[in-house]
């Protein structure tokens, strides 16, 4: 492990994330364990937000009391399963600004195919947290990371739930500046392209799809 992932072994999460990786969990249950670990991770991805301090009254004296500096913080969803993140973080952060890239992976190519972005402006003046739980192949991440930075996004994160060997490495290559936080780093990628043990498809998983 190094500073560009951080992989959140808190009990909590982890037990959470075996629960969720089980087959027989429900979409009812799947979707509720990630909402409930996503307020953990996101208390892990904004450790680094600056702070500044304002003077407020309490009932016994003035202070000098730590409030968030700069502007609003930027989520990003990769669609769809992002939003199963963005849900629970957006409980703990409820004044983000939020965007949305729409991609899906060809199952073939494994290439991601885009259909959809919208993202806050100013992102240049942000920090900006990437979300999606799944980091596979890495070819959607590194793709979503490339359009936010053509948008002009300079402090990003990444956000996954699991996280293969293969897509760290890709993004280390393409994007080495956005570290990664993750709950697991698994074993490997199958002929497929998932993720091994992994969890299935997270977007079909949650949504209650094949
Ligand atoms: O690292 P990669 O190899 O690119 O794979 C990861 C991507 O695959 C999944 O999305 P999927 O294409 O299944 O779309 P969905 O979210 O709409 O289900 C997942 O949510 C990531 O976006
Ligand atoms: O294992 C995987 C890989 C990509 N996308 C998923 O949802 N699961
Ligand atoms: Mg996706």
């Amino acid at each position: 492990m190094d500073e560009f992932v951080t992989v959140v072994d808190h009990p909590l999460v982890q037990h959470k994330l075996t629960l969720m990786r089980e087959k027989d969990t429900s979409t009812a249950g799947f979707r509720q364990l990630l909402r409930e670990i996503s307020l953990l991770l996101a208390y892990e991805v904004t450790r680094g937000l600056e702070l500044t301090t304002k003077t407020i009254d309490t009932p016994l004296c003035k202070m000098e009391a730590p409030i968030l500096e700069g502007k609003k913080l930027a989520l990003i969803s990769i669609l769809r399963a992002g939003n199963g993140l963005l849900d629970g973080i957006l409980e703990l952060i409820p004044a983000a600004r939020v965007g949305f890239v729409g991609l899906y992976r060809d199952p073939e190519t494994l290439q991601p195919v885009q259909y959809y972005c919208k993202v806050p402006n100013m992102l240049e003046d942000r920090m900006v947290i990437v979300v999606d739980p799944m980091l596979a192949t890495g070819n959607s991440s590194v793709a979503a990371v490339d359009l936010i930075k053509a948008q002009g996004a300079k402090n990003i994160r990444f956000l996954c739930l699991l996280a293969a060997p293969e897509g760290i490495a890709r993004m280390r290559e393409a994007h080495p500046d956005v570290p990664i936080v993750t709950a697991s780093i698994d074993e490997c990628l199958n002929d497929h392209g998932y993720i091994v043990p992994g969890l299935g498809d997270a977007g079909d998983r949650m949504f209650g799809t094949k």
